[in-house]
C-alpha cells in the first residue's frame, strides 16, 4: 500500500540526514567538543566485567570525572569503545546495557576485550543508532504486508479510514471525585470499548493525571494488561512512576533516564534479582565463572593436554550458561505475566522480551511527539488504541531540511484526530495559568474552550497587576545577528537580563524570606539562550531563585511562576523563520503561572498574523510597554 511505502520514503530521507549530522560531529570535532556535546565519555575506567548470555561480554565503565551536564547516551544504542593511544585503529564495538550519569555497561560480542584496552586511557563514543529506524522501516514493512489480513490488520486498516471504526459512547458509570467534568468524561469514553480514543489535553489540563486513572480503572475492572508507551525515556519514567504509586504492577522496559530507586525497581533486572529463581542463577554462575577462570590458566604455552582440559573447562562453563539461560528465561516470562502495566518507549515496543506480545490495549502518551513510522511499532501489537497528547504544541523533532521531509511533522496523532474527531475528548480546564496568560492561546489554538481552574485563574505575583506584558523594542535599534550560523539579539538579552533582576529585586523586598517564585527564559534560539546563559552567569546567577534558560524545546511540558520571552527577531524584511511555527510559540506562552514578559520587535514580529493579534490582545488587557518605557527611567 502506498501509504505505509511513502512514510517509508520518507523515514529514509530523515535517517540520511540523522546519520550525515551525528557522523559529521564524530568525524570533525574535537574531543573536548564531542563531550560537551554529550556524544562521548572520556577517560573512562573498567569497574568490572562479567561474560554472559550468548557469550557476551558485559563490561561496566565509570566516568572518572563528572564535569559534563548530561549526555545522549542511551540504553541500547551503539557505542565505539577506543584508547587514546590509537584512537582510530584500536576501536571495538558494543551495545549499551545500562546507562545512568556516570556509569555505563555495554554489551560486547567478544570473549575478551582487545590486549589495547589494558594500556593508556579509554572513552567512549556514541554512534549513529541505526537500531531504531531499522525497528521503523520494519514496522511499515509489517504494516503494509498484515493490512489485507483480516485478523492482524485490523486495527491497521480502521486507522486509516477502510474499515469503519468502533467508537465507544461515554455510557459508563465511572466517577472520581478528583477529576473534573471533561476528564471524567474522558474516562468514561476510554472504558468504553471503542477501537480509538483520543485524549487531546492541551497544556496544564491534567492530561497524565486522567490517563493514569483511565487504565488503573480499566485494570481494576477487566484484569488484563495494558502496554503504555511515549516517545522519550523521561516521559516514559513519569508514567511508570505515576501507576507504580496507584498501586499497579509496573514493568519498566529498558533503563529509566530518571534517577530514582523506586523506578530502577521497575525493570526487569531489579525485578529479576528479587526473582525467587535468582539464587539459583547466582549460584550456577559462580559456577560457571569458576570453570572459565580454571580454563584462562591455560592461556599461554598449553600442549595437548592442557588444550583438552581448556575446551572440557569451557565446555562445562557453557552448559551450565545454557541452564542459566532457561531459568532466566523462565523468571522473565514470569515476570512479563504478573505485570499489569509495560511501560516502554515508542521503539523500545519492539524489545526482545516483548516482541511477540499483543495487547488488547495499546497507550502512547505524548502521542503528537511521536514520529508516525514509530508509532507503528506498539500499534501493531493492538488490538485497540489509546492515544493522548496536544498536536498544537510542539511536533517531533526532525534533522531533515528538505521539503517533503516536514511531511513527517504531520503526526498520526493529527491525522486522526481529523479522520475521527468523534474519538476525541478535550480536557478544557487548565490548572497552571492565571487567565490572562491563557486566553490568547486558548482563542488561536483550541477554539477558545479552554478554561481556567477557578483557584488558578486569579493567582499572580504579590502586588502585580500586569500578568502579562509585551515589551516592544521597535526602533530602539536592537538588531538580531547571526554568527556562525546561530541567531541571537545582543541588546535585547541586556534587557531582558536587566528586566528580570529588577523584577527580583522587587520581589525580594516584598517577600520577607519567603521562597522566591521560580522563573524559566525561553527563548526560540540556540544562540540567544546561551548569550543570555553567559549574561545570568556573569552576574553571578540570580541569587536564591530557581531559574532556568532554555529553547523551547527544552521546555515543554515544564512550568514556572514567571517565564520571559526573548523572541529575537528584528528585521526590516519581517522575516520570522521558525517563529511563525504557531506551535512552537504556544509552547512558550503556556508555560508561565503568574506572570509572563514577552520581549520583542513589534515591527518584524507584527506582520505575522498570530503575533499581531498577540500584540493587539495584549494591549486590550493593558500589558503592552515599549522599552523606552524602563530605559528612560
Ligand atoms: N481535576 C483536577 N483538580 C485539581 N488539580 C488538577 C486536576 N487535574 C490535574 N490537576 C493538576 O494539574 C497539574 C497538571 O497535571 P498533569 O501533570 O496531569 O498535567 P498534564 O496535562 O499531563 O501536563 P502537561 O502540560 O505537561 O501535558 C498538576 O499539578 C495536577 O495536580
Amino acid at each position: 500500500m502506498d501509504y505505509f511505502k511513502n512514510l517509508a520514503t520518507l523515514l529514509e530521507l530523515e535517517l540520511a540526514h540523522d546519520r550525515a549530522a551525528h557522523e559529521l560531529v564524530l568525524a570533525s570535532r574535537t574531543l573536548t567538543e564531542r563531550k560537551e556535546l554529550g556524544v562521548t565519555w572520556y577517560p573512562i575506567q573498567i569497574s568490572d566485567s562479567e561474560l554472559g548470555r550468548g557469550d557476551y561480554l558485559t563490561v561496566t565503565f565509570h566516568k572518572t570525572n563528572d564535569l559534563e551536564n548530561g549526555h545522549r547516551f542511551r540504553f541500547g544504542m551503539p557505542i565505539s569503545l577506543f584508547s587514546n593511544y590509537a584512537p582510530q585503529e584500536d576501536r571495538i564495538q558494543g551495545t549499551i546495557a545500562f546507562v545512568n550519569q556516570n556509569l555505563m555497561k555495554v554489551s560486547f560480542r567478544t570473549e575478551e576485550l582487545p590486549d589495547w584496552s589494558r594500556k593508556g586511557k579509554l572513552g567512549l563514543d556514541l554512534l549513529f543508532d541505526e537500531n531504531s529506524y531499522r525497528e521503523m522501516k520494519s514496522a511499515l514493512q509489517e504494516a503494509e504486508r498484515g493490512i489485507e489480513d483480516p485478523q492482524k490488520g485490523k486495527l491497521t486498516r480502521k486507522l486509516l479510514g477502510l474499515e469503519p471504526i468502533a467508537l465507544a459512547d461515554g455510557r459508563d458509570d465511572f466517577d472520581d471525585v478528583g477529576l473534573n467534568i471533561s476528564q471524567n468524561d474522558a474516562v468514561r469514553r476510554i472504558l468504553g470499548k471503542g477501537d480509538l480514543a483520543i485524549l487531546h489535553g492541551p497544556p496544564g489540563t491534567g492530561k497524565t493525571t486522567t490517563l493514569i486513572k483511565a487504565i488503573a480503572a480499566g485494570i481494576k475492572r477487566s484484569g488484563g494488561q495494558v502496554l503504555i508507551v511515549a516517545p522519550s525515556n523521561t516521559a516514559v519514567d513519569v508514567l511508570a512512576e505515576r501507576l507504580d504509586q496507584l498501586g499497579l504492577n509496573v514493568l519498566r522496559i529498558g533503563n529509566p533516564v530518571k534517577v530514582s530507586a523506586h523506578l530502577l525497581a521497575l525493570t526487569v533486572d531489579e525485578k529479576a534479582s528479587k526473582h525467587a529463581g535468582y539464587k539459583e542463577v547466582k549460584g550456577l554462575e559462580k559456577q560457571a565463572r569458576a570453570y572459565t577462570d580454571m580454563a584462562r590458566k591455560y592461556k599461554r604455552n598449553f600442549g595437548r593436554s592442557e588444550y583438552e582440559q581448556r575446551k572440557a573447562l569451557l565446555n562445562e562453563a557453557r552448559k551450565i550458561r545454557k541452564d542459566i539461560d532457561r531459568i532466566q528465561d523462565y523468571v522473565i516470562e514470569d515476570i512479563l505475566c504478573k505485570a499489569q502495566v509495560i511501560a516502554a518507549t515508542l521503539v523500545g515496543a519492539n524489545h526482545p522480551h516483548i516482541r511477540d506480545k499483543r495487547f488488547e490495549t495499546v497507550v502512547i502518551d505524548e502521542a503528537a511527539q511521536g514520529l508516525e513510522p514509530a508509532c507503528w511499532i506498539p500499534i501493531l501489537k493492538a488490538d485497540r488504541l489509546l492515544l493522548a497528547g496536544d498536536h498544537c504544541q510542539l511536533p517531533p523533532t526532525i534533522k531533515s531540511e528538505e521539503r517533503e521531509s516536514k511531511e513527517l511533522f504531520n503526526t498520526l496523532f493529527e491525522k486522526l484526530v481529523k479522520r475521527y474527531p468523534d474519538s476525541v475528548s478535550f480536557l478544557d480546564t487548565q490548572y497552571r495559568m492565571n487567565s490572562q496568560i491563557m486566553t490568547y492561546s486558548s482563542v488561536m489554538m483550541y477554539d477558545g474552550r479552554l478554561k481556567a481552574a477557578p483557584a488558578t485563574a486569579e493567582w499572580r505575583l504579590v502586588d502585580d497587576t500586569e500578568p502579562i506584558v509585551f515589551i516592544d523594542t521597535a526602533g530602539a535599534g536592537f538588531e538580531e545577528k547571526e554568527e556562525e550560523g546561530a541567531l541571537s539579539n545582543k541588546e535585547e538579552a541586556d534587557f531582558l537580563v536587566n528586566h528580570l533582576s529588577a523584577l527580583i529585586a522587587q520581589l525580594e523586598g516584598g517577600h520577607h524570606g519567603e521562597k522566591l517564585p521560580t522563573v524559566g527564559v525561553i527563548t526560540p534560539y540556540r544562540g540567544q539562550a546561551n548569550r543570555l546563559k553567559g549574561l545570568l552567569s556573569d552576574i553571578g546567577g540570580l541569587p536564591y531563585v530557581d531559574l532556568q534558560v532554555s529553547t523551547v524545546d527544552g521546555f515543554q511540558g515544564q512550568e514556572k511562576d514567571i517565564i520571559y520571552i526573548s523572541l529575537v527577531r528584528s528585521n526590516t524584511g519581517g522575516n520570522i523563520g521558525f517563529l511563525s511555527d504557531v506551535r512552537r510559540i504556544n509552547v512558550a506562552l503556556t508555560r508561565a503561572k503568574k506572570k509572563l514578559v514577552v520581549i520583542g520587535d513589534s515591527s518584524t514580529i507584527g506582520q505575522h498574523a498570530f503575533y499581531k493579534g498577540f500584540l493587539d490582545y495584549v494591549e486590550s488587557v493593558n500589558g503592552y510597554h515599549s522599552v523606552w518605557e524602563w530605559n528612560n527611567v
